[in-house]
């Protein structure tokens, strides 16, 4: 604890959009205190001259990564770094005695062989990536509370499986049909330059990339399996659309039972989400838009049935930095310190 008796946290990446949200969100969250920022290149600089925004607000200075620096200083520790950094972080800071929430994919798999076939990366840290819990809330809150070391999902997951987590849990579509068709803004690709975020490439644009082969498909699949109890298979599409933040997550599966209407599963998933603040059903064909969701922790859901082709579709909207990373990441920390679930996570954003 500080001398104000809140709680220290520090952020490794601070200089990323993940970080930069993270700031934000924790600057305002009543229970903590910002200790600490940690980056790479940035190291040395001024957060300020990084993000000159927030000058008014942050004086601190970005730190070099000093896991015993980090570690005497915070009891929470937000790592928002590229893949494959946290497990040669996490498990030291663990080890100090820190709870860690990590916003990249190194500990959202149970299987470490999984992990590797999809980011090339070895492990050795099985043992403290098996006490590792998936971040999702809405599914994991009793373990999260329990934890310290959490993985926090990507934002395509998180869209996805909010969108599908009743129909697979409850039995009520043949899982081999799942198809996700996903659309994410460029802040997505992070803010270290790539090409195909430059405003010239994505503007005015619409397209796929990553098909049948995205990093983000065998963690759907993990989660999905959890819910069905048998191996799952999704095909999942993710697309890149010029907007700034958000993830527009349509999914399409064949219902077990083809008399079910829509109102029949908008009264399902109410009743799934009945005590998760930050998922909101919409009523009788409404259809969610990113905007709505932009720049708060909230998931809008839109649910129809096609009597034709016996389908389901189900539309979720979240913000890929919010719900997507940074939110979903301080709403695990309130779950740890038993603070309220909702607590300095913002449910309203400006509109349009
Ligand atoms: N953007 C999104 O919508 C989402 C991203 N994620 C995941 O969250 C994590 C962070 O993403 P995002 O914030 O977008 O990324 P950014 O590219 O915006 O930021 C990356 C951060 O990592 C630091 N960094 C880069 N390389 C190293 C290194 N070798 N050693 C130490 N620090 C390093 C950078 O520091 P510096 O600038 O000082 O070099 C920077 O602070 C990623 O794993 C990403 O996949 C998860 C969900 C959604
Ligand atoms: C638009 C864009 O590039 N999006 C990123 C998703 C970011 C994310 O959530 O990735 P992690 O699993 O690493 O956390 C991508 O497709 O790789």
């Amino acid at each position: 604890m500080t001398e104000s008796q809140k709680v220290a946290v520090g952020i490794v990446g601070a200089s990323g959009y993940g970080g930069v949200q993270l700031v934000k969100l924790l600057s305002e969250h009543p229970e903590v205190e910002i200790v600490y920022l940690g980056g790479d290149s940035s190291a040395g600089k001024d957060y300020a001259d990084l993000y000159p925004h927030l000058g008014h607000l942050i004086q601190n200075k970005v730190e070099p990564i000093d896991l015993d620096v980090i570690a005497s200083r915070c009891e929470v520790v937000f790592l928002g770094l590229p893949n494959g950094l946290a497990c040669k972080f996490a498990p030291k800071l663990i080890e100090r005695g820190c709870k860690v929430l990590d916003l990249s994919a190194d500990y959202r798999f149970t299987s470490l062989e999984t992990y590797t076939a999809w980011y090339q990366t070895e492990r050795d840290d099985g043992a403290i990536a098996s006490s590792a819990v998936y971040g999702l809330p809405e599914l994991y809150r009793e373990q999260i509370k329990n934890s310290s070391l959490i993985g926090c999902p990507g934002c395509y997951p998180t869209a996805s499986l909010l969108a599908l987590s009743p129909l697979i849990k409850q039995g009520l579509i043949l899982p081999e049909t799942i198809i996700i068709d996903a659309k994410s803004g460029t802040s997505g690709g992070g803010r270290q330059g790539k090409i195909n975020l430059l405003l010239a490439e994505a503007d005015n644009s619409l397209g796929a990339y990553g098909v049948a082969k995205h990093r983000h498909t065998p963690e759907i699949e993990q989660i999905c399996s959890d819910l069905a109890r048998s191996d799952v298979k999704v095909q999942f599409t993710p697309h890149l659309i010029p907007m700034v933040r958000g993830i527009l997550s349509t999914v399409y599966a064949t219902l077990r039972d083809p008399g079910l209407v829509r109102e029949d599963l908008i009264t399902i998933y109410n009743a799934f989400y009945r005590s998760s603040p930050f998922v909101k059903i919409l009523p009788n064909g409404t259809y969610p838009q990113t905007k709505w969701a932009c720049g708060t922790n909230l998931a809008y859901i839109g649910i129809e049935v096609d009597p034709r082709t016996g389908r389901i579709i189900v539309m979720s909207a979240i913000d890929n930095l919010i719900k997507g990373q940074a939110g979903q990441a301080v709403q695990c920390l309130n779950l740890i310190m038993g603070w309220d679930e909702d607590l300095g996570l913002p449910k309203l954003g400006f509109y349009p």
